[in-house]
């Protein structure tokens, strides 16, 4: 089977430092992969790579088996590559509302799709409507993404990427900087997606539990390099992994 995202031999040079270093590595569509890393493995700037945030030195980013290492970032969202950072402050003086409205029409608009002749303003706002109680956002609707507090922008942020349906999600420790409160709320939006088996997610994040209550899968990079892959639970206890974290546990590093 293609797979929905592939990168093959990625690598980055940022002067003499290779950040990201001949990485291989396939996903597929119903599996959520978290990728971990002591601070500075690279994990970032893999995503940044695959978004198109910065260029690859050599290497492909691959997307349904289409090459897609020349695209810019937005050309990559449109072909479905769904980031959920690259949404914040999209049209920040504009409501929660609005933001979530005019992504829904910006993908409707791009679709070739026939139902478009039918679409009409009413559908786009039963469909705003529905992400926003999806991502219990109704009581905020109307107010300005700016002055949220950072929870709700980080809801908003999945409330845009809902709308944009990619078949890529990518969530860079989305909960970092959030309270116990609001944490749940985003980890079962992200739990929510995985359900979907046509959703290929990948998950940055540090947090043990989230890791455990959330990935059928977990890549491993250390100093740039693909170190280990597989499922939770041999990947956690071999020793690469181990030594990557010279002994600490990666809620933590
Ligand atoms: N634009 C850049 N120019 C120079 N070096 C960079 C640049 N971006 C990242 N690096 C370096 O690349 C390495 C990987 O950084 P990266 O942020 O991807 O790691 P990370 O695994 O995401 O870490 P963290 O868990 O701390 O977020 C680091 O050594 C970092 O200093």
């Amino acid at each position: 089977m293609t797979p929905s995202l592939e990168t093959r031999d990625l690598t980055v040079r940022f002067g003499g430092h290779i950040a990201v270093n001949a990485v291989s590595c396939a996903f597929h569509p119903g599996q959520l992969t978290a990728i971990v890393g002591p601070n500075g493995a690279g994990k970032t700037t893999w995503f940044n790579l695959i978004s198109g945030q910065i260029r690859a030195t050599s290497g492909q980013v691959r997307l349904e088996g289409r090459d897609i290492s020349s695209l810019s970032p937005s050309a990559r969202a449109h072909a479905g590559l769904g980031r959920a950072f690259q949404l914040t402050n999209l049209f920040p003086a504009l409501s929660v509302f609005e933001n979530i409205r005019l992504t829904v029409q910006s993908r409707r608009k791009a679709g070739l799709s026939l139902f478009r002749m039918a679409d009409s303003r009413k559908d786009l706002i039963r469909e705003t409507e529905e992400i926003l109680t999806r991502t219990r956002l109704t009581a905020q609707a109307r107010a300005e993404v700016r002055t949220l507090p950072h929870g709700d922008q980080r809801k908003v942020e999945v409330a845009l990427l809902l709308a944009l349906r990619p078949k890529i999600f990518m969530f860079d420790e989305p909960t970092a900087g959030m309270s116990m409160d609001e944490a749940p709320v985003i980890l079962s939006l992200i739990a929510d997606i995985r359900k979907d088996p046509a959703a290929t997610v990948l998950l940055v994040e540090h947090k043990m539990d989230v890791i455990r209550a959330l990935a059928d899968r977990i890549v491993v990079l250390h100093n740039g390099t693909l170190v280990a892959d597989g499922p939770p639970g041999p990947v956690m206890a071999s020793d690469v992994v181990r030594e990557a974290y010279m002994g600490r546990e990666i809620e933590d590093v």
